[in-house]
């Protein structure tokens, strides 16, 4: 061993074990192909301030590529809209790696979720009206962090932005997360439905990236936050579009995904969007809409009207339309978005999005794992992948494919 056996056996002994400082057993809240989360609270020899903590314990073993990135991304970033990392644990005899992060009680997909139900049993849940302003102020801010480090972070959703709870000293602060797929690859081109071929959603993918746009931006991550805009405002998915149970083709172009956008904000023109005729694939796109006369009457003020009779000339609805842009190099920046008037009008943003009002939603639930299958999964945590054999599957995929690729530029 390169190390002096000695000093291998002084380190070891002092190494602070994870099992030692915290109490995990049958605590788990999250589970997918990144590994798994549990809500711990120091035992009381440990050092950590009390309060509860996210131990994630990575998947796989070793220092492997997405472990690698994830530790060095968090240690840099540092802001109080996005997750932070505190401690990294590496388990040596197990080669095991565990991350520790302030817990999160809350998430927007579990919230908007308990609104939707409490709706459809005429039950109403009383917010502060500020409400879905102070969220969406407190997501921009986070993001605008994150694009000035130039960090995109190309999977927003209502699952990704948590909100800490009622016993966290940052009551109601929203939290920037990436729970999902520990991406190996960034390029858009991946087949996002081989690496989790059951529950990835479309709902939040900017129409530039269904048409073969082949980097992600920083406007990519602001339409996905006008989606999760609409989707606070009415509690229903803007662009929801149902799931085909097999597996899609490896094509990031998708047809019904597309057809939902038009339906709901029209087909974009020449005038709205000059690019679109260079995108990878404006052919598939001419050959399945024409010109797209079908879409000629919809408009996303036609739609939040109808369907949430909202005022198209409301400060809510012009950052909605800002954000929703078909055409990326329209749509605002972070910091342009912080400055729309909306956020400048009574009632101003606020720092605990609750406004003090009694936190309506339940606990995380705890995962036993016998109940791994996978509806129980799914519905605690959207598009979270599920078995690890499935996950074997990806990754094995992933290799093969990442080979073909290699194989496809060679040649
Ligand atoms: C492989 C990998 C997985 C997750 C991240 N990641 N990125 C971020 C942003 C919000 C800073 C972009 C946050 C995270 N990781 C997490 O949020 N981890 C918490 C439980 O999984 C990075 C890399």
């Amino acid at each position: 061993a390169w190390m002096d056996a000695d000093f291998r056996r002084q380190l070891s002994a002092r190494r602070e074990r994870v099992e030692d400082a915290f109490e995990f057993e049958g605590r788990k809240v999250g589970r997918g192909s990144y590994g798994q989360v549990f809500k711990t609270k120091p035992r009381s020899c440990a050092d950590a301030p009390a309060g509860d903590y996210a131990l994630k314990q990575i998947e796989g073993s070793g220092l492997s590529m997405s472990a690698c990135r994830e530790i060095a991304l968090l240690r840099e970033l540092k802001h109080p809209n996005v997750i932070s990392l505190k401690q990294v644990y590496l388990a040596h005899e197990t080669r095991q790696i565990w991350l520790l992060f302030d817990y999160a009680e809350h998430d927007l997909w579990r919230m908007i979720n308990f609104h939707a139900s409490a709706k459809k049993c005429n039950s109403q849940v009383s917010l502060p009206p500020n409400f879905t302003k102070s969220i969406m102020h407190q997501i921009l801010c986070g993001i605008h962090y994150l694009h000035s480090n130039w960090v995109l972070h190309r999977d927003l959703k209502p699952a990704n932005i948590l909100v800490m709870g009622a016993t966290s000293p940052e009551r109601g602060r929203v939290k920037i997360a990436d729970l999902g797929l520990a991406r190996l690859f960034h390029q858009p081109l991946t087949p996002l439905t081989e690496i989790d071929p059951v529950v990835v959603t479309f709902w939040y993918r900017a129409p530039e990236l269904l048409l073969g746009a082949r980097h992600y931006t920083k406007a990519i991550d602001l339409w996905a936050i006008g989606c999760i805009m609409a989707e606070l405002i009415t509690d229903k998915p803007l662009f929801y579009c149902k799931q085909e149970e097999d597996i899609k083709t490896s094509s990031p172009y998708n047809r019904d995904q597309l057809e939902r956008i038009f339906s709901v904000m029209g087909f974009p023109s020449q005038q709205d969007w000059r690019d679109l005729p260079h995108l990878p694939k404006y052919g598939d796109l001419v050959r399945n809409f024409g010109t797209g006369q079908q879409y000629a009457r919809f408009s996303l003020g036609r739609h939040m009207s109808r369907s949430f009779g909202m005022s198209e000339t409301s400060p809510e609805f012009r950052l909605l339309s800002r954000l929703l842009a078909m055409d990326p190099l329209r749509r605002p920046s972070a910091r342009e978005a912080l400055e729309d008037r909306y956020f400048l009008e009574e009632p101003r943003p606020a720092a605990d999005v609750f406004n003090g009002f009694d936190i309506p939603y339940g606990k995380r639930d705890f995962i036993s794992d016998s109940s791994d299958n996978k509806d129980d999964l799914a519905r605690q945590q959207q598009s979270q992948p599920v078995h690890a054999s499935l996950q074997q599957y990806q990754q094995s995929h992933q290799q093969a494919l990442l080979l073909q690729q290699q194989q496809q530029q060679l040649s």
